[in-house]
């Protein structure tokens, strides 16, 4: 950071993800989801630190990956990636049909007739209309711009596609069209990492959910389990549920805190309606939970 302060924007995050998988990555905004993404493929600035590793299916650590790897075999190529803020990582000077073409000629080779085809189908891949092909990023709206970028970030058929926030600025018959097109490609062996506030997109088709809370996951289940009857474990987690709308409509009480100045123990238990004295020591992620009294899980809940 400038002035030499110092952000830990994530730490602790610690998963897997196989082919054809969809987990869903949510928290509160700010909490590291997008920094995450930015790391797997080298996209942070230049003054971010990072240390870990990231191992892909054929052994490529990302962590520790050089540039020119990175932008000759990794972006668009074996990861995939639906930016956060599609308007921006758009050429402003050249149409929709201009960029796709373009992308699909260097990512499958294809040319003339076939290329233009190609275009063509990419953008219905995306729902985005045919009629709006040749219309430039300014004259899109942040619907339409969404779904270019989600047609741009699905031709090179990576392995693994990070889709950050794809559903934003979508009414929900849109999100839910392109939440089930992510799932298919899901299906179709890819593995897929959703950013996403939108928690019902996530009920849709996530498998496994993620929960992340000041820069940390401190929560993975199966989404069948989260989004049940037995409910996540993490009493943050717990809480983001109550706050939607079709549930209890509770919102969180208080703020996440400042990743700069996270307090000592557990990050959440300012905001906790249970915390105890253990909470002054951070909790470690175990049986998918980093909660020093999480929640019971199912097969308990169920033999109580
Ligand atoms: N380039 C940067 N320089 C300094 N701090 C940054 C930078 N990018 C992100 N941060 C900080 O890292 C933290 C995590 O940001 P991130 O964008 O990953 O959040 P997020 O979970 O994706 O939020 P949202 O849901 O709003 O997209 C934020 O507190 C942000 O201020
Ligand atoms: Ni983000």
């Amino acid at each position: 950071m400038p002035g030499g302060r110092h952000i830990a924007a994530v730490s602790d995050a610690s998963f897997e993800l196989a082919a054809g998988e969809c987990l869903a990555l949510v928290g509160e905004s700010g909490c590291g989801k997008s920094v995450l993404a930015s790391a797997l493929l080298g996209l942070l600035p230049g003054n971010a630190e990072t240390s870990g590793e990231a191992r892909l299916g054929d052994g490529l650590e990302l962590l520790s990956a050089d540039e020119r790897t990175l932008a000759r075999t990794v972006r668009g190529r074996r990861v995939g990636l639906v930016p956060q803020s599609p308007a921006a990582h758009l050429t402003p000077v050249r149409t929709v049909r201009s960029q796709l073409a373009e992308t699909v000629r260097e990512l499958t080779g294809a040319r003339g007739a076939a290329l233009a085809e190609a275009v063509e189908a990419a953008a219905a891949r995306a729902a985005f209309p045919a009629g709006h092909l040749d219309r430039y990023p300014h004259q899109l709206s942040g619907g339409l711009a969404q779904r270019a970028a989600t047609a741009l970030a699905l031709v090179g058929d990576a392995p693994l596609l990070l889709a950050d926030e794809p559903t934003t600025g979508l009414d929900r018959e849109l999100v839910d069209r392109t939440a089930d097109e992510l799932r298919r490609h899901a299906d179709a062996g890819h593995a897929l990492l959703m950013i996403t506030h939108d928690l019902a997109a996530a009920e849709r088709i996530a498998d496994r959910v993620a929960v992340m809370y000041a820069g940390r996951i401190v929560e993975i289940a199966d989404a069948a389990v989260f989004f049940g009857a037995a409910g996540p474990r993490h009493p943050y987690a717990r809480r983001l549920l109550d706050a939607l709308p079709e549930r209890a409509f509770t919102p969180i009480p208080g703020m996440p805190p400042e990743l700069g100045a996270l307090p000592a123990g557990c990050a959440f238990a300012a905001r906790c309606a249970t915390p105890t004295a253990v909470c002054e020591a951070v909790p470690a992620l175990a049986g998918g939970v980093a909660c020093h009294h999480p929640h019971p899980a199912a097969e308990e809940a169920s033999c109580a």
